[in-house]
Protein backbone atom coordinates (compact mmCIF):
# COMPACT_ATOMS: atom_id res chain seq x y z
CA UNK A 1 0.00 0.00 0.00
CA UNK A 2 1.18 3.42 -0.78
CA UNK A 3 1.22 5.64 2.14
CA UNK A 4 1.09 9.91 1.84
CA UNK A 5 2.12 12.21 4.71
CA UNK A 6 0.93 15.24 6.27
CA UNK A 7 3.60 16.99 6.47
CA UNK A 8 7.26 17.82 6.93
CA UNK A 9 10.28 16.95 4.77
CA UNK A 10 11.72 14.77 7.09
CA UNK A 11 8.26 11.56 6.31
CA UNK A 12 9.23 9.08 4.43
CA UNK A 13 9.41 9.51 0.71
CA UNK A 14 6.73 6.94 -0.20
CA UNK A 15 4.49 7.08 -3.63
CA UNK A 16 1.56 8.95 -3.56
CA UNK A 17 -1.76 7.54 -3.64
CA UNK A 18 -3.03 7.13 -7.37
CA UNK A 19 -6.06 8.90 -8.30
CA UNK A 20 -6.07 11.66 -5.65
CA UNK A 21 -4.44 14.64 -7.42
CA UNK A 22 -1.68 17.35 -6.66
CA UNK A 23 -4.02 19.45 -4.97
CA UNK A 24 -4.42 16.71 -2.79
CA UNK A 25 -0.51 16.74 -1.38
CA UNK A 26 -0.72 17.72 2.41
CA UNK A 27 0.54 21.60 2.57
CA UNK A 28 3.30 21.94 5.84
CA UNK A 29 2.38 22.46 9.29
CA UNK A 30 -1.38 21.84 10.67
CA UNK A 31 -4.53 24.11 8.80
CA UNK A 32 -6.26 26.86 10.96
CA UNK A 33 -9.64 27.37 10.66
CA UNK A 34 -10.49 31.05 9.38
CA UNK A 35 -13.77 32.19 10.47
CA UNK A 36 -13.47 32.87 14.23
CA UNK A 37 -14.40 30.41 16.66
CA UNK A 38 -14.30 28.02 13.52
CA UNK A 39 -13.92 24.43 14.68
CA UNK A 40 -10.15 23.95 15.33
CA UNK A 41 -7.76 21.26 13.64
CA UNK A 42 -8.22 18.43 16.05
CA UNK A 43 -12.17 18.02 15.99
CA UNK A 44 -12.69 19.55 12.10
CA UNK A 45 -13.82 16.73 9.30
CA UNK A 46 -11.80 15.78 6.83
CA UNK A 47 -11.34 17.73 4.25
CA UNK A 48 -9.36 20.13 7.28
CA UNK A 49 -8.51 17.21 8.97
CA UNK A 50 -6.61 15.84 6.89
CA UNK A 51 -4.74 19.35 5.78
CA UNK A 52 -4.82 17.80 2.22
CA UNK A 53 -7.03 20.11 0.20
CA UNK A 54 -9.24 17.04 -0.90
CA UNK A 55 -12.89 18.38 0.03
CA UNK A 56 -14.77 15.46 1.01
CA UNK A 57 -17.17 15.62 -1.74
CA UNK A 58 -14.17 15.07 -3.98
CA UNK A 59 -13.16 11.66 -1.64
CA UNK A 60 -16.73 10.63 -1.65
CA UNK A 61 -16.48 10.92 -5.18
CA UNK A 62 -13.23 8.95 -5.30
CA UNK A 63 -14.38 6.45 -2.78
CA UNK A 64 -17.82 6.09 -4.59
CA UNK A 65 -16.19 5.15 -8.05
CA UNK A 66 -13.73 2.86 -6.58
CA UNK A 67 -15.98 1.45 -4.61
CA UNK A 68 -18.40 0.85 -7.40
CA UNK A 69 -15.57 -0.89 -9.70
CA UNK A 70 -14.60 -3.27 -7.06
CA UNK A 71 -18.57 -4.03 -6.84
CA UNK A 72 -18.41 -4.54 -11.04
CA UNK A 73 -15.22 -6.47 -10.46
CA UNK A 74 -16.41 -8.65 -7.26
CA UNK A 75 -19.73 -8.97 -7.87
CA UNK A 76 -20.22 -8.57 -4.03
CA UNK A 77 -19.62 -5.70 -1.07
CA UNK A 78 -16.75 -7.49 0.05
CA UNK A 79 -14.75 -7.43 -2.94
CA UNK A 80 -14.85 -3.07 -2.98
CA UNK A 81 -13.05 -3.91 0.34
CA UNK A 82 -10.31 -6.24 -0.46
CA UNK A 83 -9.88 -4.01 -3.60
CA UNK A 84 -8.02 -1.52 -1.33
CA UNK A 85 -5.84 -4.00 -0.81
CA UNK A 86 -5.18 -5.20 -4.51
CA UNK A 87 -1.71 -4.76 -6.09
CA UNK A 88 -3.28 -2.76 -8.26
CA UNK A 89 -3.05 0.47 -6.81
CA UNK A 90 -5.69 2.57 -8.80
CA UNK A 91 -7.92 0.61 -6.44
CA UNK A 92 -7.48 2.63 -3.25
CA UNK A 93 -10.97 3.61 -2.07
CA UNK A 94 -10.02 6.81 0.09
CA UNK A 95 -7.07 7.98 1.55
CA UNK A 96 -7.78 7.13 4.83
CA UNK A 97 -5.17 4.16 4.98
CA UNK A 98 -3.04 5.88 2.97
CA UNK A 99 -2.19 9.17 5.22
CA UNK A 100 0.64 8.92 7.57
CA UNK A 101 1.74 11.73 10.39
CA UNK A 102 5.33 11.97 11.01
CA UNK A 103 6.67 10.78 14.29
CA UNK A 104 9.91 13.60 14.54
CA UNK A 105 9.36 17.02 14.65
CA UNK A 106 9.08 19.68 17.33
CA UNK A 107 6.14 18.48 18.89
CA UNK A 108 5.13 14.86 19.07
CA UNK A 109 2.39 13.86 16.86
CA UNK A 110 -0.76 13.10 18.60
CA UNK A 111 -1.49 16.48 19.91
CA UNK A 112 -2.02 18.92 16.78
CA UNK A 113 -3.52 16.38 14.58
CA UNK A 114 -6.70 15.93 14.19
CA UNK A 115 -8.53 13.20 16.55
CA UNK A 116 -8.30 9.71 15.02
CA UNK A 117 -11.07 7.30 14.47
CA UNK A 118 -9.80 4.69 17.38
CA UNK A 119 -7.63 5.31 20.71
CA UNK A 120 -5.88 3.53 23.23
CA UNK A 121 -5.04 5.18 26.24
CA UNK A 122 -2.71 3.11 28.63
CA UNK A 123 -0.36 3.67 31.33
CA UNK A 124 2.43 1.68 32.88
CA UNK A 125 4.19 1.54 35.63
CA UNK A 126 7.99 0.58 35.56
CA UNK A 127 8.23 -2.69 37.23
CA UNK A 128 10.47 -3.07 40.84
CA UNK A 129 13.95 -2.49 40.79
CA UNK A 130 14.17 -0.69 36.93
CA UNK A 131 15.90 2.74 37.01
CA UNK A 132 16.78 5.26 34.85
CA UNK A 133 19.16 3.06 32.73
CA UNK A 134 16.30 0.78 31.83
CA UNK A 135 13.42 3.73 31.49
CA UNK A 136 15.72 4.77 28.68
CA UNK A 137 16.46 1.75 26.89
CA UNK A 138 12.33 1.48 26.92
CA UNK A 139 11.63 5.28 25.60
CA UNK A 140 14.30 4.31 22.79
CA UNK A 141 12.40 0.91 21.76
CA UNK A 142 9.36 2.37 22.20
CA UNK A 143 10.28 5.34 19.95
CA UNK A 144 11.60 3.01 17.09
CA UNK A 145 8.88 1.16 17.08
CA UNK A 146 6.06 3.85 16.86
CA UNK A 147 8.56 5.76 13.86
CA UNK A 148 8.16 2.26 12.46
CA UNK A 149 4.35 2.09 12.26
CA UNK A 150 3.38 5.43 12.07
CA UNK A 151 5.15 4.96 8.63
CA UNK A 152 3.28 2.20 7.98
CA UNK A 153 5.80 -0.22 8.12
CA UNK A 154 5.79 -3.90 10.17
CA UNK A 155 7.14 -3.36 14.20
CA UNK A 156 10.07 -5.39 13.28
CA UNK A 157 11.03 -8.92 14.30
CA UNK A 158 7.78 -10.70 15.55
CA UNK A 159 5.81 -8.40 14.03
CA UNK A 160 1.51 -9.59 14.76
CA UNK A 161 0.91 -9.05 11.25
CA UNK A 162 -2.38 -7.46 12.61
CA UNK A 163 -1.95 -4.37 10.42
CA UNK A 164 -0.34 -6.09 7.36
CA UNK A 165 -2.21 -4.94 4.44
CA UNK A 166 -3.19 -1.41 5.69
CA UNK A 167 -1.20 2.08 5.61
CA UNK A 168 -0.54 3.75 8.96
CA UNK A 169 -3.83 5.44 8.45
CA UNK A 170 -3.15 8.68 10.54
CA UNK A 171 -1.30 6.66 13.22
CA UNK A 172 0.14 8.86 16.29
CA UNK A 173 1.65 7.09 19.21
CA UNK A 174 2.21 9.54 21.87
CA UNK A 175 4.60 9.31 24.89
CA UNK A 176 4.22 11.11 28.42
CA UNK A 177 5.82 10.67 32.20
CA UNK A 178 3.70 10.59 35.32
CA UNK A 179 4.77 12.43 38.48
CA UNK A 180 5.76 9.48 40.22
CA UNK A 181 8.48 8.07 37.45
CA UNK A 182 10.89 10.70 38.45
CA UNK A 183 11.14 9.24 41.82
CA UNK A 184 11.21 5.77 40.73
CA UNK A 185 14.35 6.82 38.33
CA UNK A 186 16.15 8.87 40.35
CA UNK A 187 15.58 12.09 38.37
CA UNK A 188 13.00 14.07 41.28
CA UNK A 189 15.47 17.54 40.00
CA UNK A 190 14.12 17.71 37.19
CA UNK A 191 10.49 16.67 37.53
CA UNK A 192 9.01 20.14 36.13
CA UNK A 193 6.76 22.19 38.75
CA UNK A 194 3.92 21.59 36.20
CA UNK A 195 3.64 18.26 37.35
CA UNK A 196 2.22 19.17 40.53
CA UNK A 197 -0.43 16.40 41.58
CA UNK A 198 -4.11 17.81 40.61
CA UNK A 199 -5.83 19.11 43.38
CA UNK A 200 -8.86 17.05 44.17
CA UNK A 201 -12.24 18.64 43.09
CA UNK A 202 -15.38 18.77 44.91
CA UNK A 203 -16.98 16.60 42.19
CA UNK A 204 -14.32 14.08 42.01
CA UNK A 205 -15.23 9.75 42.75
CA UNK A 206 -11.75 8.70 41.20
CA UNK A 207 -10.34 5.01 40.90
CA UNK A 208 -6.84 5.39 41.90
CA UNK A 209 -5.59 1.63 39.79
CA UNK A 210 -7.18 3.85 37.13
CA UNK A 211 -5.61 7.23 37.74
CA UNK A 212 -1.59 8.53 36.78
CA UNK A 213 1.03 5.87 36.27
CA UNK A 214 4.65 6.37 35.53
CA UNK A 215 4.51 6.19 31.90
CA UNK A 216 1.37 7.04 29.64
CA UNK A 217 1.39 6.35 26.01
CA UNK A 218 -2.15 7.21 23.66
CA UNK A 219 -2.23 5.65 20.67
CA UNK A 220 -4.87 7.27 17.94
CA UNK A 221 -5.23 5.35 14.25
CA UNK A 222 -7.91 5.71 11.79
CA UNK A 223 -8.47 2.22 11.46
CA UNK A 224 -8.65 0.17 14.38
CA UNK A 225 -6.67 -2.72 13.73
CA UNK A 226 -4.28 -0.44 13.16
CA UNK A 227 -4.43 1.45 16.69
CA UNK A 228 -4.46 -2.53 18.27
CA UNK A 229 -1.55 -3.01 15.94
CA UNK A 230 0.57 -0.51 17.94
CA UNK A 231 -1.15 -0.87 21.19
CA UNK A 232 0.10 -4.67 21.01
CA UNK A 233 3.55 -3.34 20.20
CA UNK A 234 3.81 -1.39 22.55
CA UNK A 235 2.83 -3.50 25.33
CA UNK A 236 5.38 -5.80 23.64
CA UNK A 237 8.72 -3.74 23.87
CA UNK A 238 7.65 -2.71 27.52
CA UNK A 239 8.77 -6.23 27.86
CA UNK A 240 9.82 -6.44 31.93
CA UNK A 241 10.14 -2.99 32.09
CA UNK A 242 7.22 -1.85 32.28
CA UNK A 243 3.60 -3.22 33.18
CA UNK A 244 0.05 -1.70 32.36
CA UNK A 245 -1.12 0.03 35.00
CA UNK A 246 -4.62 0.79 33.32
CA UNK A 247 -5.88 0.49 29.77
CA UNK A 248 -8.81 3.01 28.13
CA UNK A 249 -10.01 2.33 24.67
CA UNK A 250 -11.84 4.81 22.96
CA UNK A 251 -13.19 6.18 19.29
CA UNK A 252 -14.56 8.81 17.49
CA UNK A 253 -16.24 9.37 14.32
CA UNK A 254 -14.60 7.81 11.50
CA UNK A 255 -13.36 10.59 8.54
CA UNK A 256 -15.56 10.27 5.49
CA UNK A 257 -18.87 9.50 8.34
CA UNK A 258 -20.34 13.09 7.62
CA UNK A 259 -22.00 14.70 4.38
CA UNK A 260 -19.20 17.17 5.17
CA UNK A 261 -16.50 18.55 7.22
CA UNK A 262 -18.19 18.43 10.66
CA UNK A 263 -16.32 18.79 14.15
CA UNK A 264 -16.91 15.16 15.92
CA UNK A 265 -20.02 14.81 18.16
CA UNK A 266 -19.71 13.10 21.98
CA UNK A 267 -21.90 10.28 22.87
CA UNK A 268 -24.50 12.85 24.49
CA UNK A 269 -24.77 14.35 20.98
CA UNK A 270 -23.16 17.25 21.13
CA UNK A 271 -20.85 18.85 18.84
CA UNK A 272 -17.73 18.85 21.20
CA UNK A 273 -14.71 21.01 20.40
CA UNK A 274 -16.01 23.98 18.62
CA UNK A 275 -14.32 26.32 21.47
CA UNK A 276 -11.13 25.03 21.22
CA UNK A 277 -7.79 27.64 20.73
CA UNK A 278 -7.14 27.31 17.17
CA UNK A 279 -3.31 27.81 15.23
CA UNK A 280 -4.30 30.45 13.85
CA UNK A 281 -4.45 32.35 16.84
CA UNK A 282 -1.26 34.40 18.07
CA UNK A 283 -1.05 32.80 21.55
CA UNK A 284 -2.00 28.98 20.42
CA UNK A 285 1.51 28.21 21.06
CA UNK A 286 2.19 29.70 24.47
CA UNK A 287 -1.22 28.19 25.44
CA UNK A 288 -0.55 24.89 24.42
CA UNK A 289 3.07 24.22 24.75
CA UNK A 290 6.26 24.66 26.85
CA UNK A 291 8.69 27.62 25.43
CA UNK A 292 11.76 26.57 24.59
CA UNK A 293 13.46 29.51 26.83
CA UNK A 294 13.55 27.44 29.59
CA UNK A 295 16.96 27.00 30.67
CA UNK A 296 15.89 25.71 34.00
CA UNK A 297 15.73 21.79 35.48
CA UNK A 298 12.75 21.16 32.89
CA UNK A 299 14.17 22.68 29.55
CA UNK A 300 13.84 19.31 28.54
CA UNK A 301 10.36 19.46 28.48
CA UNK A 302 10.95 22.53 25.73
CA UNK A 303 8.31 21.95 22.44
CA UNK A 304 6.23 19.32 24.87
CA UNK A 305 2.93 19.98 26.78
CA UNK A 306 0.57 19.00 29.46
CA UNK A 307 -1.64 16.23 29.38
CA UNK A 308 -4.49 16.10 32.16
CA UNK A 309 -6.39 13.36 31.22
CA UNK A 310 -10.13 12.39 32.78
CA UNK A 311 -11.98 9.31 32.45
CA UNK A 312 -15.55 10.80 32.50
CA UNK A 313 -18.30 8.73 32.66
CA UNK A 314 -21.93 10.20 31.51
CA UNK A 315 -24.85 9.68 33.04
CA UNK A 316 -26.94 8.95 29.98
CA UNK A 317 -29.73 7.40 31.18
CA UNK A 318 -30.69 10.77 33.09
CA UNK A 319 -29.56 13.23 29.94
CA UNK A 320 -31.65 11.26 27.65
CA UNK A 321 -34.78 11.61 29.81
CA UNK A 322 -33.99 15.68 29.13
CA UNK A 323 -35.94 17.43 26.62
CA UNK A 324 -33.84 18.73 23.93
CA UNK A 325 -34.74 22.36 25.14
CA UNK A 326 -33.09 21.30 28.49
CA UNK A 327 -30.28 19.95 27.11
CA UNK A 328 -29.44 23.17 24.84
CA UNK A 329 -29.99 25.10 28.06
CA UNK A 330 -26.88 22.90 30.13
CA UNK A 331 -24.53 23.27 27.14
CA UNK A 332 -25.41 26.69 26.08
CA UNK A 333 -25.39 25.77 22.56
CA UNK A 334 -27.81 24.40 20.16
CA UNK A 335 -27.63 19.99 19.39
CA UNK A 336 -28.05 20.41 16.13
CA UNK A 337 -25.47 22.54 14.30
CA UNK A 338 -23.46 23.33 17.62
CA UNK A 339 -24.68 27.50 17.13
CA UNK A 340 -25.09 29.15 20.63
CA UNK A 341 -28.05 30.10 22.00
CA UNK A 342 -28.06 33.36 20.75
CA UNK A 343 -28.08 32.38 17.57
CA UNK A 344 -25.76 32.21 14.65
CA UNK A 345 -23.67 29.40 13.32
CA UNK A 346 -20.97 27.27 15.45
CA UNK A 347 -18.88 29.87 14.55
CA UNK A 348 -20.76 32.78 16.05
CA UNK A 349 -19.14 34.06 19.43
CA UNK A 350 -21.62 33.47 22.78
CA UNK A 351 -23.53 36.53 23.28
CA UNK A 352 -22.70 36.31 27.18
CA UNK A 353 -24.56 39.68 27.79
CA UNK A 354 -27.94 38.68 25.57
CA UNK A 355 -30.84 38.66 28.26
CA UNK A 356 -34.29 37.20 27.21
CA UNK A 357 -37.42 38.23 27.18
CA UNK A 358 -37.99 36.60 30.28
CA UNK A 359 -35.23 38.60 32.15
CA UNK A 360 -32.92 35.96 32.01
CA UNK A 361 -29.15 35.05 30.67
CA UNK A 362 -30.04 33.47 26.95
CA UNK A 363 -26.77 31.37 27.63
CA UNK A 364 -28.16 30.40 31.36
CA UNK A 365 -25.57 31.57 33.89
CA UNK A 366 -24.78 27.40 34.58
CA UNK A 367 -24.58 26.74 30.77
CA UNK A 368 -20.89 24.47 30.58
CA UNK A 369 -19.79 26.85 27.27
CA UNK A 370 -20.06 30.25 29.38
CA UNK A 371 -18.60 28.33 32.52
CA UNK A 372 -15.87 27.03 30.68
CA UNK A 373 -15.15 29.54 28.18
CA UNK A 374 -11.75 31.20 28.71
CA UNK A 375 -13.16 34.91 28.84
CA UNK A 376 -14.69 33.52 32.09
CA UNK A 377 -11.64 32.17 33.68
CA UNK A 378 -8.85 34.65 33.08
CA UNK A 379 -8.04 33.34 29.70
CA UNK A 380 -7.16 29.81 30.89
CA UNK A 381 -7.65 27.62 28.01
CA UNK A 382 -6.94 23.81 26.84
CA UNK A 383 -6.75 21.96 23.45
CA UNK A 384 -9.33 19.53 24.00
CA UNK A 385 -8.55 16.40 21.92
CA UNK A 386 -11.01 13.23 23.61
CA UNK A 387 -12.16 9.98 22.81
CA UNK A 388 -15.37 8.51 23.29
CA UNK A 389 -15.44 5.40 25.13
CA UNK A 390 -17.90 2.75 25.71
CA UNK A 391 -17.47 -0.15 27.94
CA UNK A 392 -20.80 -1.89 28.15
CA UNK A 393 -23.63 -1.87 31.09
CA UNK A 394 -21.53 -0.76 34.53
CA UNK A 395 -22.97 -3.15 37.65
CA UNK A 396 -25.36 -0.30 38.59
CA UNK A 397 -27.23 -1.21 35.26
CA UNK A 398 -26.13 1.64 33.51
CA UNK A 399 -23.77 2.18 30.29
CA UNK A 400 -20.12 2.78 31.43
CA UNK A 401 -20.00 4.80 28.48
CA UNK A 402 -18.56 8.72 28.34
CA UNK A 403 -15.51 10.86 27.23
CA UNK A 404 -12.04 9.60 27.76
CA UNK A 405 -11.30 13.57 28.16
CA UNK A 406 -7.78 14.46 27.02
CA UNK A 407 -6.57 18.44 27.51
CA UNK A 408 -3.13 19.79 26.39
CA UNK A 409 -1.89 22.76 28.08
CA UNK A 410 1.56 24.41 28.63
CA UNK A 411 0.70 24.95 32.02
CA UNK A 412 -2.34 23.05 33.96
CA UNK A 413 -2.67 26.01 36.42
CA UNK A 414 -3.15 28.08 33.33
CA UNK A 415 -5.62 25.63 31.39
CA UNK A 416 -7.14 22.93 33.15
CA UNK A 417 -7.07 23.60 36.72
CA UNK A 418 -8.88 27.18 37.19
CA UNK A 419 -11.88 25.78 34.92
CA UNK A 420 -12.69 22.39 36.47
CA UNK A 421 -12.08 24.30 39.72
CA UNK A 422 -15.18 26.84 38.36
CA UNK A 423 -17.10 24.02 36.21
CA UNK A 424 -17.03 22.34 40.14
CA UNK A 425 -18.87 25.02 41.59
CA UNK A 426 -22.23 25.23 39.38
CA UNK A 427 -22.06 23.19 36.05
CA UNK A 428 -25.24 22.83 34.71
CA UNK A 429 -23.16 19.14 33.27
CA UNK A 430 -21.90 17.82 36.60
CA UNK A 431 -25.80 16.47 37.26
CA UNK A 432 -24.45 14.54 34.19
CA UNK A 433 -21.02 13.12 34.47
CA UNK A 434 -18.50 11.66 36.88
CA UNK A 435 -15.49 11.94 37.00
CA UNK A 436 -13.92 8.27 37.77
CA UNK A 437 -10.28 8.63 36.79
CA UNK A 438 -7.41 11.14 36.36
CA UNK A 439 -3.90 11.29 35.13
CA UNK A 440 -0.98 14.62 34.64
CA UNK A 441 1.87 13.43 32.23
CA UNK A 442 4.66 15.80 30.84
CA UNK A 443 4.75 15.11 27.46
CA UNK A 444 7.85 16.09 25.88
CA UNK A 445 8.47 17.33 22.93
CA UNK A 446 8.79 15.64 19.51
CA UNK A 447 12.57 13.98 18.85
CA UNK A 448 14.44 15.20 16.23
CA UNK A 449 15.58 12.17 13.92
CA UNK A 450 17.85 9.89 15.65
CA UNK A 451 17.08 10.94 19.00
CA UNK A 452 14.46 9.26 21.23
CA UNK A 453 10.99 10.51 22.87
CA UNK A 454 12.55 12.00 26.43
CA UNK A 455 16.12 11.45 25.73
CA UNK A 456 17.19 15.34 26.67
CA UNK A 457 15.98 14.00 30.52
CA UNK A 458 17.24 10.76 30.45
CA UNK A 459 20.17 11.23 29.13
CA UNK A 460 21.72 15.34 30.09
C1 LIG B 1 -12.12 21.34 32.86
C2 LIG B 1 -12.36 21.26 31.60
C3 LIG B 1 -13.54 20.61 30.95
C4 LIG B 1 -14.17 19.42 31.26
C5 LIG B 1 -13.82 18.43 32.33
C6 LIG B 1 -15.22 19.25 30.29
C7 LIG B 1 -16.09 18.18 30.21
C8 LIG B 1 -17.07 18.00 29.26
N1 LIG B 1 -17.46 18.89 28.28
C9 LIG B 1 -18.48 18.35 27.54
C10 LIG B 1 -19.13 18.95 26.45
C11 LIG B 1 -18.87 20.22 25.95
N2 LIG B 1 -17.89 21.07 26.35
C12 LIG B 1 -17.95 22.23 25.60
C13 LIG B 1 -17.10 23.32 25.71
C14 LIG B 1 -16.00 23.40 26.56
N3 LIG B 1 -15.68 22.56 27.58
C15 LIG B 1 -14.50 22.98 28.17
C16 LIG B 1 -13.84 22.39 29.23
C17 LIG B 1 -14.21 21.18 29.84
N4 LIG B 1 -15.20 20.33 29.48
C18 LIG B 1 -14.10 24.16 27.50
C19 LIG B 1 -12.85 24.95 27.83
C20 LIG B 1 -15.02 24.43 26.51
C21 LIG B 1 -14.98 25.58 25.53
C22 LIG B 1 -15.67 26.79 26.04
C23 LIG B 1 -15.57 27.92 25.04
O1 LIG B 1 -14.50 28.48 24.89
O2 LIG B 1 -16.56 28.22 24.40
C24 LIG B 1 -19.03 22.11 24.68
C25 LIG B 1 -19.47 23.18 23.69
C26 LIG B 1 -18.80 23.02 22.38
C27 LIG B 1 -17.32 23.25 22.44
O3 LIG B 1 -16.87 24.37 22.56
O4 LIG B 1 -16.61 22.26 22.41
C28 LIG B 1 -19.58 20.86 24.87
C29 LIG B 1 -20.73 20.24 24.11
C30 LIG B 1 -18.73 17.07 28.06
C31 LIG B 1 -19.79 16.15 27.51
C32 LIG B 1 -17.88 16.86 29.11
C33 LIG B 1 -17.74 15.69 29.97
C34 LIG B 1 -18.17 14.49 29.71
FE1 LIG C 1 -16.69 20.78 28.03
Amino acid sequence: MHHRTHDRDDAPKAPKVPHVSEAAKAPKGTKAAKAPRAPQAPDAGPAERRGDGVSRRRLLGTAGAAGAAGLVLGGAGGAAVHAAAAPDPGTALTTVGSTGVPFHGRHQAGILQPTQARGHLVAFDLAAGVGRKEAAALLRRWSEVAALLMAGRPAGGGDTGVALDAGPSSLTVTFGFGSSFFDRTGLGSRRPAELEPLPAFSSDRLDARRSNGDLWVQIGADDALVAFHALRAVQKEAGATARVRWQMNGFNRAPGATARPMTTRNLMGQIDGTGNPKPSEPDFDARIFVPADGGGPASWMAGGSYAVVRRIRMLLDDWEKLSLAKQEQVIGRRKADGAPLTGGTEATEMDLESIGPDGEPVIPADAHARISAPEQNGGAAMLRRPFSYHDGIGPDGEPDAGLLFVAWQADPLRGFVPVQRKLDRGDALSSFIRHEASGLFAVPGGPAKGEYVGQRLLES
